[in-house]
C-alpha cells in the first residue's frame, strides 16, 4: 500500500517504521499544510497531526479521492462536516480516538461495566486519563469516547473536565513525563471502589491499528469505525 503521512511527529514516525517493516511504501510525509496534488499517488492518507490541522488535511484527502485514516484528536466538533464531505465525494473515511486493539476491547468492557453499574446508585463514576507532557488536547479523545459510552447508561447530564458538581461525569486529565496513554474508569462508593484500566506501553498499538484500518478501508466506500475494522460487536 502506498501511504501518505499527514503529520510526521511521534505517531507519523512510528507508523512509518511499522509500515516499512510490513512492506508498505511511504510516498509522502508532511509536517505542514499540503496541496492535494502532492500526495495524489497515495492509496491511503494516514493523518496524525494537530487539532488545528486535521480538518484541512482530511478535506484535502477526501477531495483528492484518497481513503483517509484520521487519528488526530481534539477536532470532533467538525466530525459531522467531514462525514458529509466524505458522502458528497463518495469517499472512504475512518476516524478513531484510539486505534489500538486493546483500547477498542476496553471500550466494550467499559460499556459492559457501565450497563452493569447503571442500577447501583451508591457508586459515583469518573474517568481519569494520563498522557505525556506534549499532548495538546485535554481531555484525551479516548477519555471522551469512554465518557460518552458511560453517559448512555447514566443519569449524569454530560461529561466535564474537573467537574465538582455531581450532575456531571468528571474527567481528570494528568500530564506526566513520557506516559504513552493511560485511561482509568472508576466507580467509587463509601464502602469500596471498582476500577478498570488500560495502559499503553508504547505507541506501536496505535500505529498498527491505523495501518490495519488503512488496509481494511481499501476498496470500501463510506464512513466506518474501528469497531467495523476489528469486527467488534456492541
Ligand atoms: N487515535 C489514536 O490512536 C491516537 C491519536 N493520537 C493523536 O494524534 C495526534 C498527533 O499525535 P503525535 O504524533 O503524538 O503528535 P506530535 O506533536 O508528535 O506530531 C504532530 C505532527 O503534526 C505536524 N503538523 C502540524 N501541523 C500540520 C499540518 N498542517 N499538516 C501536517 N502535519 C502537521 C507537527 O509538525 P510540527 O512539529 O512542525 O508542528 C508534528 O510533526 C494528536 O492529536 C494525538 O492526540 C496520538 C496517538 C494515538
Ligand atoms: O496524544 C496522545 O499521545 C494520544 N492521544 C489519543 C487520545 O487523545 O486519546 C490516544 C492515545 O491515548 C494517545
Amino acid at each position: 500500500m502506498k501511504i501518505a503521512l499527514l503529520g510526521y511527529g511521534k505517531m507519523g514516525k512510528t507508523i512509518e517504521k511499522l509500515a516499512l517493516e510490513k512492506g508498505h511504501t511511504i510516498v509522502y510525509k508532511s509536517t505542514s499544510n499540503s496541496e492535494e496534488g502532492e500526495f495524489q499517488e497515495a492509496e491511503a492518507v494516514i493523518e496524525f497531526s494537530s487539532p488545528e490541522a486535521a480538518v484541512d488535511n482530511i478535506s484535502k484527502a477526501l477531495n483528492a479521492g484518497i481513503p483517509v485514516i484520521c487519528g488526530t484528536t481534539g477536532w470532533l466538533e467538525k466530525y459531522d462536516e467531514m462525514v458529509n464531505l466524505c458522502e458528497k465525494r463518495n469517499g472512504s473515511f475512518i476516524s478513531a480516538s484510539n486505534f489500538s486493539v486493546g483500547v477498542n476491547l476496553f471500550f466494550n468492557i467499559n460499556e459492559y461495566v457501565a450497563k452493569l453499574m447503571e442500577t447501583w446508585k451508591d457508586y459515583t463514576v469518573s474517568v481519569e486519563e494520563i498522557h505525556h507532557l506534549q499532548k495538546k488536547d485535554a481531555p484525551s479523545g479516548t477519555a471522551i469516547t469512554l465518557a460518552e459510552d458511560i453517559l448512555k447508561h447514566s443519569e449524569k447530564e454530560r461529561w466535564k473536565l474537573d467537574a465538582s458538581d455531581k450532575k456531571f461525569l468528571n474527567i481528570t486529565a494528568k500530564r506526566e513525563e513520557d506516559v504513552k496513554g493511560t485511561h482509568i474508569v472508576s466507580y467509587d462508593s463509601a464502602i469500596d471502589s471498582i476500577s478498570i484500566k488500560h495502559e499503553a506501553h508504547s505507541r506501536e498499538g496505535f500505529a498498527l491499528g491505523a495501518i490495519l484500518a488503512a488496509q481494511w478501508l481499501q476498496n470500501k466506500k463510506g464512513v466506518f469505525t474501528m469497531k467495523d475494522v476489528l469486527g467488534i460487536k456492541n
